[in-house]
């Protein structure tokens, strides 16, 4: 005997571009929108009855009509309005999830017309809507950072396979991904999620350059509990921070002394550390982050 566990089908990486003229004016929204679908689906698994079923296409059909009925702007908005919609007016979808990054453009140059892709990371965010409650996370990814020092890391478990060498001074270098969780999910309009996106980036970037690191674990932590103290309607962060290690090339073959100045930028394996930080009175996650 065999039955049908959970399941969800959608749209992945729908790419839109929406340009807005403003006269000479341009502004474009550059987004990778996945939606994700669930609710009476047992039909067309078991017997294939698609009757239940609202077809991936017209799923992408949704995200292009929206951005020209509706305009794009922030990208946490989109995303609601896209997972009600497709809960409130079909009666067999009883869950939405609308993931969309976004890659940023910057003017180039004085014309209005003209664009360049900026090196900024990808801000992202994942709205879940079940028909009453909604709940949004919002993040980046690729917000590449280095210091030059205040890092060390010593004080390590050394056992038979333990080569690493301790050090009081290195480089401290990442590719921040990071997601946080709004508390207050579905504050409707009254949100200003691109001031929140901003508080946030901003937190993440002042403790990374701010703390005197003795592990990425530490800095981990800290970065975390900055977005938690400067942006009060987030409740949870969550961290993946690659440790890009940078090793100091070894110049006396050379006869050329190396005090800090010269350094391999190793590519793989690199350290992986990951954590979650959260207020101890955060609301249930629910299906925020599945
Ligand atoms: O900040 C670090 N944390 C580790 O756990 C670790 N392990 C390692 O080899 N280097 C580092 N650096």
């Amino acid at each position: 005997m065999v039955i049908l566990g959970p399941n969800r089908y959608g749209k992945a990486e729908t790419r839109v571009v929406r340009v807005t003229r403003h006269g000479d004016a341009h502004h474009i929204k550059d987004l990778n929108v996945s939606t994700s679908l669930s609710g009476d689906m047992e039909e067309v698994h078991l017997s294939g009855d698609n009757a239940a079923v609202l077809a991936t296409d017209t799923q992408k059909n949704t995200v292009y009509a929206f951005a020209r009925k509706h305009g794009i702007g922030a990208i946490e908005d989109f995303a609601l309005l896209l997972a009600r919609h497709f809960v409130d007016s079909q009666p067999t979808i009883h869950h939405a999830r609308v993931a969309i990054e976004e890659y940023a453009w910057e003017r180039n140059a004085e014309a209005g017309h003209s664009f360049v892709r900026s090196g900024r990371e990808t801000r992202i965010c994942v709205a879940h809507y079940d028909g009453t409650r909604a709940w949004v996370v919002s993040g980046l990814t690729g917000l590449v950072v280095l210091n030059t020092t205040n890092s060390e890391f010593w004080g390590y478990i050394k056992d038979e396979y333990t080569t690493l060498p301790e050090t009081r001074d290195r480089i401290l270098a990442t590719a921040v991904d990071a997601t946080w969780r709004h508390a207050v999910p579905d504050p409707g309009e009254a949100a200003d999620w691109d001031k929140s996106y901003d508080a946030a980036r901003q937190a993440l970037l002042a403790a990374f350059a701010g703390t005197y690191s003795l592990s990425l674990q530490q800095t981990l932590y800290a970065m975390g509990s900055r977005v938690l103290a400067d942006c009060p309607g987030v409740c949870e962060v969550r961290l993946s921070l690659p440790n890009r290690h940078h090793f100091l090339v070894d110049l006396s073959p050379f006869g050329l002394d190396n005090d800090g100045e010269v350094y391999f930028a190793a590519d793989r394996p690199y350290g992986l550390i990951e954590g979650t930080v959260l207020r101890e009175d955060a609301p249930d996650a629910g299906p925020a982050w599945s």
